[in-house]
Order: structure tokens, then C-alpha cells, then sequence
């Protein structure tokens, strides 16, 4: 019978069985928890760290998306292997941001020419990277250098484009500085100015939405291994908006006054920038515009190689080019304050903190350069009569001793006045006599809606009629836009780092090249394919004279005239004697296309946007579709008389 109860000991014993796996479990259960959490904790981090990467890959390379299938992506490490990590004897070339490097991929034996972006001074070089990549898209054109790829680090600020490579690199560099044998043969080089004028055509009328490329110059035509031209370098480009143009060809004054009033002659640059520019964070030397550095070379042919240690100018030896100058151009607060400080034209020679002082003007280093560049000494013979002139003495009417006396001293006074000082002395009275005579005519700085090339032109039918040109004027007047230089960054005047490129390099940022750019566009104004054309007006000169825009020789003055090229191409072309630019190393020339040739670069460099030909009209007239034109009226020679052209009208 005791076992009638045992079920009773049972169930009392049960419990704490259940009690004992209830604690097993809980035991168990503890650990399983934490495990769970920490792999939570850790998917969670790797998610994290994923889409960051993700995100920040995005933001470094928007264009990686499926616009951009064609453009390969690159590892650093392929492209450093491909250029024998980035050797100086695979560099092709040196921009005002960054090198090319010659490179070959180790699977395909493909060559490549590798643009490294130096993005670690300024964002500058990031920002072309990013132009650069977004406009590939757009682009397909044999006149066109093809993108094939680019690699970018945003952490470690590395940005590199990768390009098809053209054999024989540059215009600047086959043409001006290796003088290559195949381009003095006249057909190649006309045929490397149809090139770019396709290519630009293409840009401006067969692009949607079109593209200008706004930096044309010799270093950025690329020559393939048959001397085929392709316009290179888009990290200045911008894309068309219609307002801008409109704007622009209705010559609509108000728009531009209400940029200007509002201070946002940047803002209204920065409206034709691409979206990815947008987005990119500035810092705050960004946010007072970036450099827009300008390397002006200049020929000296006697100095020895030196540095000049007043200007930093590295002389060259015969046929060599003398660094000049690496300046930023302005800022887009100087640009906002100038605006109501004269016409746009003087802009640039006011980028000195020491505004209104004439000593501390650019305009006086530069012309104190040019000064010291053409003549190290003064002449014997002045060639203008210097104010303190020791003759003007005997007009006192005082003492002879006294007047011996002052001539001593102005005798002292010169004999220790440095000698490069005589140039910008005269130059600064020829200035003040400028102006002068301008009060006097009642030209007031105010444009009463007139835009500054229409005053332009009415000055030059002024000066045609009276036929008489100041010593210094106009030499710099084909340089009324395009030579421009501004302050530079102080940045670089402390680093000394003065990019070098293959000729006269760039100005990033929204301006052109110095004598390349339009004078338009550099005083502020807008952007528009007309700039394209005035640089490719200048870069056919270059081309069909086989010189820099620029160049100065410390030969006799009888050189001098032909130092300016636009100048001088306006000189020739008011003498009806054009044949005389043209390259005297050409063989095989044919008249009548270079003077074609020449009377289109005339039509391009003509003040008046409106009045420049469009690139396709340019194509059609170099095709001979169309007929030859007449030269533009403002280089018309005196008496007027048109270069005879025999057609080449193609029978239709
Ligand atoms: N695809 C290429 N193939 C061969 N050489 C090239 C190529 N791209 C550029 N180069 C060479 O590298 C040089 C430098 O080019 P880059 O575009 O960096 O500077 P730049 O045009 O001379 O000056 P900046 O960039 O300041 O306007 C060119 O002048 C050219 O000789």
C-alpha cells in the first residue's frame, strides 16, 4: 500500500527536474543571446561600412553609373603598374594640375596616356576630374581624344583620368617645341586646322546639349601616330543652357547688368558649371576662387638661362621659352568688387591688393617684364622724351649754377635709376596721356547700355581714320581681352610652385588661356561657343605661323611689331600683305588656302562675338562649300581691297 503513495513522491519530485532543465536552458539561452547580439552588432558594421563605401564611391564617381558603361574603372595600383609607378621618363606632359604619363596595361598591351589630377593643393583638379568624366558621355567624335577610364580615391584625394594615347602629344609640343619634320608640310597643317574645326563643330552644333570647350589652344590638340587632330582636355568645358545663349546673341544688356548688380558674376558662371561640380564641397581658399594660373612664355633670344630673380622669369636660350608667370587671374570676390571699378576690360590689372596705387599693380610687373624682356637697357636715342628730361632744364629760368646744380642731380638720378624702369615710366605717360585724351573726347567709363565692343570698334574706325598709333599702344592692343594676367595666389607665391605646361598654360577654373581666351569672357562676361572660336581664330595664327601668340625677341624694335601675333596679323592684314605669317619652314604651300586660312582667323578674332562666324560656317568655308569670305572689316586693308581668292566652291 506505501506504494500508493509513491506517485505523490513522484510528482513532488518532478518539478524540480523541470525546475533543473528550466536552469540548463536559461544557462544556455544567456550565451545564444550575446552570440546573437554580437553578430547582429557585427552584420551591422560591415552593412555600415559597405554602404558607406558605397556612398562615398557614388559621391567620388557619380559618373560610374550606367551613363558612364564605356568608362572603365581602374585600380590605382593597375594604372601605377601600367606607367612603372608614375617614372618620370613615361611623363609626356605637365598641366597647371596635374602630369601625363605614358602607360601600358600589362594584360592587353594597350597604351594609355594617364592624367594624375594634383588634387591635394586645391580642388581644382578634382573638379576638371569630375567635368572631364561627366562630358565623356556626351562625346563621341573621331576629332575628340576618347576617355577610356579614370580611377578615383577620395580619401587619399587621388584623381586620374585615363585617355587613348596620341602619339605624337601636342600640337605645342610637335609644332613649337619638337618643330616635327611631318607638320611643315603645308596639307598637314591644314589639315590639323579642319580637324579641330570638326571637332568644334561637333562640340558647338552636334552635341545635346552642345558643349564648349572654352580652353582651345595648341597643348590641349592631341596628334595621333598620323598627325590626326583631337581636341583634348574638357576639364574646362561647359555644357550650353539656352538662356545663356540667348543672352548673349541678343545682345541683352540688362541680363548681364543684373548679374553684375547682384554681385554674381560668379554665381552666373558657376549656372553653366556641370552638376557635379555643384555638389563639390568648397573649402574657404575655394570660396575666394580658385587660381586660375597663367604661364606666359616668352622668347628671348640673347639672355642667357637665368632666373630673373625680381620676376622668377626662367630666360631661355635661342628659340627657348622663358617662364614668365604663374598668376591667379582673380577671384570671384575681386570679380564682384571690381565690376563697379571701371570696364570689364581693365579687370585684370586691378587684382592688386594696392588698388588705385600705380605702383602695386600687376599691370606694372607685367609691363616692367616686357620692359626688361626687350630691351635691358635704354635706349641711346630715346624714343620718347622722358619728362625729367635733363634738356628741360634750360627752361628754368633761374641761376646757371642753379640750373647746374638740377642737372647734376637728374644726371645722378638716371645714372642710378634701374634700367629696367625706363619702359614703365613711358609706358604709365603714354597711359596718363591716354586718358587724358579719352576725357577729353567725353568717353565716360559709364556704357549706357552699350555693350564694350561696340565702343571698341567705334574707337578702331576712330584710330583708322586717324591713322596714328602710340609707341606702346598698339602693340598691346591685340591684346585688349586676351592678355590678361591677375595676381596670383599667394599660395603660390610662397610655394614657388609654378606649374609648367607645354607652352602658355592654362587658366582653370572659368577662364580660358592667357591670348587664347576671348576678351569677352575675360573681363567676366559669358561663356559661349563664340570664345571657342576666338581661341580657335588665335590657334590657326599659331598654326599657319608656327609661333606663340606671344613672343618677344630682345632683337632690334623692327621685331617688336610682330611680338603681339594677333597685332601683327592685324597690321599685315591693313598692309595687304597676309602671306607674310605664314611659316617660312612650310614647303609645299598653297596660297590660296592659307590665305583662307588667314582671313578666318581674322573673321574669328573679331571683336564683336555676334560678328565671329559660327564653327560650322567655318567648317563649310575650309571645306570650300561655301565661298571664301571677305576679310572682316576691321582688318580690311586701307584702302579697302578683298584678298582675291579663287573659289573653291564645290560644283553642286
Ligand atoms: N592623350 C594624350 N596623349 C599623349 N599626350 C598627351 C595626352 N594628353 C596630354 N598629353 C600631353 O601632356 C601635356 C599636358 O597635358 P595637360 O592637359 O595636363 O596640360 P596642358 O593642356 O598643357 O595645360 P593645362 O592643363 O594647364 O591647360 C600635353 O601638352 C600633351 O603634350
Amino acid at each position: 500500500m506505501p506504494s500508493r503513495f509513491s506517485p505523490p513522491e513522484i510528482a513532488a519530485e518532478t518539478p524540480p527536474q523541470h525546475h533543473r532543465h528550466f536552469h540548463k536552458n536559461f544557462h544556455l539561452l544567456l550565451p545564444l543571446l550575446a552570440a546573437a547580439v554580437t553578430i547582429t552588432l557585427i552584420l551591422l558594421t560591415v552593412l555600415t561600412i559597405f554602404i558607406y563605401r558605397k556612398l562615398s564611391r557614388n559621391r567620388t564617381a557619380p559618373s560610374e553609373s550606367s551613363s558612364h558603361c564605356h568608362c572603365r574603372r581602374f585600380s590605382y595600383s593597375l594604372l601605377r603598374r601600367a606607367t612603372s609607378s608614375f617614372s618620370p621618363s613615361n611623363r609626356l606632359g605637365h598641366g597647371g594640375f596635374g602630369s601625363v604619363y605614358k602607360g601600358t596595361l600589362p594584360s592587353s598591351a594597350q597604351h594609355l596616356a594617364v592624367k594624375v589630377m594634383n588634387s591635394t593643393d586645391s580642388l581644382q583638379g578634382e573638379r576638371e576630374f569630375h567635368n572631364e568624366l561627366s562630358l565623356s558621355r556626351a562625346l563621341d567624335s573621331p576629332h575628340i581624344v576618347p576617355l577610356i577610364g579614370f580611377s578615383s580615391d577620395s580619401r587619399r584625394r587621388r584623381f586620374v583620368l585615363v585617355y587613348e594615347l596620341m602619339e605624337n602629344r601636342s600640337v605645342q609640343d610637335a609644332l613649337l617645341d619638337r618643330k616635327c619634320e611631318e607638320l611643315m608640310g603645308w596639307s598637314r597643317r591644314f589639315s590639323v586646322i579642319e580637324d579641330v574645326a570638326k571637332g568644334l563643330e561637333y562640340l558647338h552644333h552636334f552635341c545635346d546639349p552642345p558643349v564648349i570647350h572654352g580652353d582651345i589652344k595648341p597643348s590641349n590638340i592631341l596628334l595621333d601616330g598620323e598627325f590626326k587632330a583631337k581636341i583634348g582636355d574638357f576639364g574646362l568645358a561647359r555644357l550650353k543652357t539656352e538662356d545663356l545663349v540667348e543672352g548673349l546673341e541678343e545682345g541683352e544688356v540688362s541680363r548681364k547688368k543684373d548679374v553684375e548688380d547682384n554681385g554674381s558674376i560668379l554665381e552666373e558662371t558657376e549656372s553653366v558649371l556641370t552638376g557635379f561640380e555643384e555638389g563639390a564641397s568648397l573649402t574657404v581658399a575655394d570660396s575666394h576662387r580658385s587660381p586660375e594660373s597663367c604661364v606666359l612664355r616668352v622668347l628671348d633670344s640673347e639672355a642667357s638661362p637665368a632666373l630673373s630673380p625680381e620676376t622668377g622669369l626662367e630666360k631661355g636660350s635661342v628659340l627657348s621659352e622663358g617662364l614668365f608667370d604663374k598668376v591667379s587671374v582673380e577671384s570671384g570676390r575681386d570679380l564682384v568688387s571690381n565690376k563697379k571699378g571701371g570696364s570689364r576690360r581693365d579687370w585684370w590689372w586691378k587684382q592688386d591688393p594696392g588698388i588705385g596705387s600705380e605702383s602695386g599693380r600687376v599691370k606694372d610687373y607685367v609691363m616692367e617684364w616686357i620692359g626688361n624682356e626687350i630691351k635691358k637697357e635704354r635706349p641711346k636715342n630715346e624714343w620718347l622724351a622722358s619728362p625729367s628730361s635733363v634738356d628741360n632744364i634750360n627752361d628754368c629760368k633761374v641761376s646757371s649754377s642753379c640750373v647746374e646744380q638740377k642737372k647734376e642731380k637728374i644726371r645722378k638720378k638716371e645714372r642710378d635709376r634701374k634700367p629696367r624702369e625706363w619702359w614703365k615710366e613711358e609706358f604709365c605717360e603714354e597711359l596718363t596721356k591716354k586718358k587724358k585724351k579719352k576725357k577729353k573726347r567725353g568717353l565716360s567709363s559709364s556704357n549706357n547700355g552699350e555693350l564694350w565692343w561696340q565702343r571698341d570698334e567705334e574707337m578702331v574706325e576712330r584710330k583708322k581714320k586717324k591713322n596714328s598709333k602710340g609707341s606702346i599702344d598698339w602693340w598691346l592692343e591685340g591684346f585688349s581681352g586676351e592678355f590678361k594676367i591677375g595676381r596670383r595666389n599667394s599660395q603660390d607665391w610662397a610655394s614657388g610652385d609654378i606649374p609648367k605646361s607645354g607652352g602658355i598654360s592654362s587658366t582653370p577654373s572659368m577662364r580660358g588661356t592667357v591670348c587664347y581666351i576671348a576678351p569677352e569672357y575675360g573681363g567676366g562676361g559669358l561663356l559661349s561657343e563664340k570664345c571657342d572660336v576666338y581661341s580657335f581664330g588665335v590657334l590657326v595664327l599659331v598654326i599657319i605661323s608656327g609661333r606663340r601668340p606671344l613672343q618677344v625677341t630682345a632683337s632690334p624694335m623692327s621685331e617688336f611689331e610682330r611680338a603681339n601675333l594677333i597685332s601683327w596679323a592685324r597690321q599685315l592684314a591693313h598692309n595687304g600683305r597676309l602671306l607674310e605669317l605664314v611659316d617660312p619652314s612650310i614647303h609645299s604651300l598653297d596660297k590660296d588656302q592659307a590665305l583662307l586660312c588667314i582671313t578666318i582667323a581674322l573673321l574669328c578674332l573679331q571683336r564683336s562675338p555676334s560678328k565671329r562666324p559660327t564653327m560650322k560656317e567655318i567648317v563649310e568655308m575650309l571645306s570650300g562649300e561655301t565661298e571664301p569670305p571677305h576679310l572682316p572689316f576691321e582688318f580690311s586693308p586701307s584702302p579697302p581691297s578683298n584678298f582675291l581668292f579663287k573659289s573653291r566652291k564645290k560644283a553642286r
